[in-house]
């Protein structure tokens, strides 16, 4: 969809860096480990896709990226910061960069609020602009760089005015409006139709070609990953892990862990029904996923698998490790790839005599 240019390979450094981070929610009933030792990096201008299932951590680690909930455990850097170190001054510099473009921007824009006041509010807050008249030309401005044109047409409708698809735009043209280094979007073209949907990823594309805006994207669709995260890279969770995390064309031409090629598998299946019982017809055991209150032992993805071993991935839990150019947390693939810790075997049947 868009060039990935030299420059960007040249001038890419890490952005965001999220080490090790977990976060475990306690309820009356439950602790819930809801993100649990994810590692991930951001380059400025690159695109990072996080992929999975629903209730697999997605948002909870995008907002903990956005520094709107702190992690459990683990560090969030931004330009080499631990942003929950900064003081008053730095953390409002992190969330000027570091803008969050929620999924459903009925509950982000305010509904009394024109499109004019709520562009230009924030460009008055943070002394973007010296006055009404230069609000008001730099709102413009973003109106068209969102493609919402002619601006004029936009900027006195009200929320309830606006399409969905135009809606989101103009959550986008806000969050531009603080000229950030790293939009953090959280399924935000998953509420619209398919051909607004694309016109929506072709526009954000246009700001990471044109403005070098890095993506943290978040989506359950592996085919969005796909067409907005190609020239970038992809993460897949699964019950707040990462379970698959490479280049994207890697992770999507040739996916290693079952649970990456069973959710490729359910791709696209727009009915999460249908794609439940496309994930059980593609060689799961099971569309159910496990309760985070209840995980099973071992690799929490084992009752699910279709290539998983009794006595090992039950047993033991998986770390990622580097198979085929990118990390992989399955013992199956790793031992088929031939890594070191492949030497791990189920037990013998009870009763079985060694030959050897
Ligand atoms: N504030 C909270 N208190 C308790 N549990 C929570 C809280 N926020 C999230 N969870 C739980 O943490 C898990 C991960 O939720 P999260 O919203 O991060 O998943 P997700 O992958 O983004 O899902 P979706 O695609 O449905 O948004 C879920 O089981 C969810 O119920």
């Amino acid at each position: 969809m868009f060039e990935h240019t030299e420059h960007d390979a040249k001038s890419s450094h890490a952005l965001m860096e999220i080490s090790d981070v977990s976060k475990i929610f306690t309820t009356k009933h439950a602790t819930l480990p809801a993100v649990d030792g994810v590692n991930l990096t951001v380059n400025a201008g690159e695109v990072l896709c996080l992929v999975g299932e629903s209730g697999c951590g997605k948002t909870t680690t995008a907002r903990m990226a956005a520094g709107l909930s702190k992690p459990t455990a683990g560090t969030i850097s931004y330009d080499g910061q631990d942003i929950w170190s900064l003081d008053k001054a730095g953390f409002g510099n992190f969330r000027t960069a570091v803008q969050y473009v929620h999924q459903d921007p009925y509950a982000s824009l305010n509904p009394i609020r024109t499109v004019e006041a709520t562009l230009t509010a924030p460009l008055r807050k943070h002394g973007l602009a010296k006055n009404g008249k230069e609000a008001w030309e730099q709102a413009t401005q973003l109106l068209r760089r969102v493609n919402l044109t002619p601006p004029e047409n936009y900027l006195s409708k009200f929320p309830h005015q606006l399409s969905g698809g135009q809606r989101q735009r103009v959550a986008v043209a806000r969050a531009l409006s603080l000229d950030p280094k790293l939009i953090i979007a959280d399924e935000s073209t998953s509420m619209l139709d398919v051909s607004i949907r694309v016109a929506m990823l072709n526009m954000l594309g246009s700001l990471r070609d044109d403005l070098g805006v890095g993506f943290l994207f978040i989506t359950h669709d592996l085919a969005i990953a796909k067409y907005f995260g190609w020239q970038g890279r992809t993460a897949v969770m699964y019950l707040g892990k990462v379970v698959e995390y490479g280049p994207t064309p890697e992770v999507i031409n040739n996916p290693q862990h079952p649970y990456t090629r069973a959710l490729l598998d359910a791709v696209p299946e727009p009915d999460p029904d249908a794609a439940a019982r496309k994930l059980e017809g593609g060689g799961l055991k099971s569309a159910e996923i496990p309760s985070l209150a209840n995980l099973p032992s071992g690799c929490s993805f084992h009752p699910r698998c279709p290539i998983a071993e009794d006595g090992l991935c039950d047993v033991k839990e998986p770390a990622l490790a580097p198979v085929a150019r990118r990390s992989v947390s399955c013992h199956v693939v790793q031992r088929e790839d031939g890594h070191p810790g492949d030497r791990i075997r189920p037990p013998e049947p009870a009763g079985a005599t060694s030959t050897s």
